[in-house]
């Protein structure tokens, strides 16, 4: 029997990956694409991951290497909802898949995610509030904010579809708007190693 709680993950992996020159989500990196590994570490604490991507023919590249029959949870994939905004458009094409009230966000670009990561902030999910973002300087929690490695519920649908129809499309904006509880990247739960992300050949 499977005894995982009922937790969802939203890959987002739709962008443009001007910066590397090619797409992120299917590069090789250390003998598999960026996304596995990120996929690789969802086992234990998700049953549920919803691969959000910016149009079909995309769609059909990636399911021919992400296998279902590999994982212990579900996967579907999802086609942004608005094209060409973002990070933003990927939130809420897949807030709206999820079949749970929470899920956690994470881009296909963070290879160093571990089991270890999903499950502390997994943690830290309390029903106070609409989102669980990590955070790296007390000083500044707001701007050190690491709003793509996140929690948020299904429920702030109308805030995003309100700040996308305002034109504002920095997650930061939406974090400022919904209850969210902050959480210190103390490098003892939660190592700063594991959030970070390739953009540019030289990150690798
Ligand atoms: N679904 C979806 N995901 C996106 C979109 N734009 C960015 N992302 C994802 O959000 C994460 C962060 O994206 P960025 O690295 O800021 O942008 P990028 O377009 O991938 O790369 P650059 O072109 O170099 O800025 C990555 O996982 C992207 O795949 C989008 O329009 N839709």
């Amino acid at each position: 029997m499977n005894s995982k709680k009922h937790h969802s993950c939203i890959i987002l992996c739709g962008g443009q990956s001007r910066r590397m020159g090619q797409d992120k989500g299917s590069m090789i990196i250390q003998d598999k694409p960026m996304i596995n590994h990120v996929l690789s570490t969802l086992n234990n604490e998700i049953n549920e991951v919803i691969i959000v991507l910016n149009n079909k023919d995309r769609i059909d590249k990636y399911k021919n290497f992400i296998k279902k029959e590999d994982y212990n949870f579900t996967v579907t994939f999802a086609e942004d909802e608005i094209k060409n905004i973002g990070p933003m458009s990927g939130i809420l094409t897949g807030l709206k898949h999820i079949t749970s009230n929470y899920a956690l966000i994470l881009p296909c670009d963070s290879p160093y995610v571990t089991e270890n990561l999903i499950e502390n902030i997994f943690n830290e999910l309390d029903s106070r509030y609409q989102a669980i973002v990590p955070y790296h300087d007390n000083e500044n929690r707001l701007k050190t904010s690491e709003p793509l490695h996140s929690i948020y519920s299904k429920n702030i649908i109308p805030e995003i579809e309100e700040l996308v129809s305002n034109d504002i499309l920095h997650i930061k904006g939406l974090i400022e708007k919904i209850d969210t509880k902050f959480i210190l990247i103390d490098n003892k739960k939660l190592l700063k190693k594991e959030f970070r992300n390739l953009n540019r050949p030289t990150d690798i």
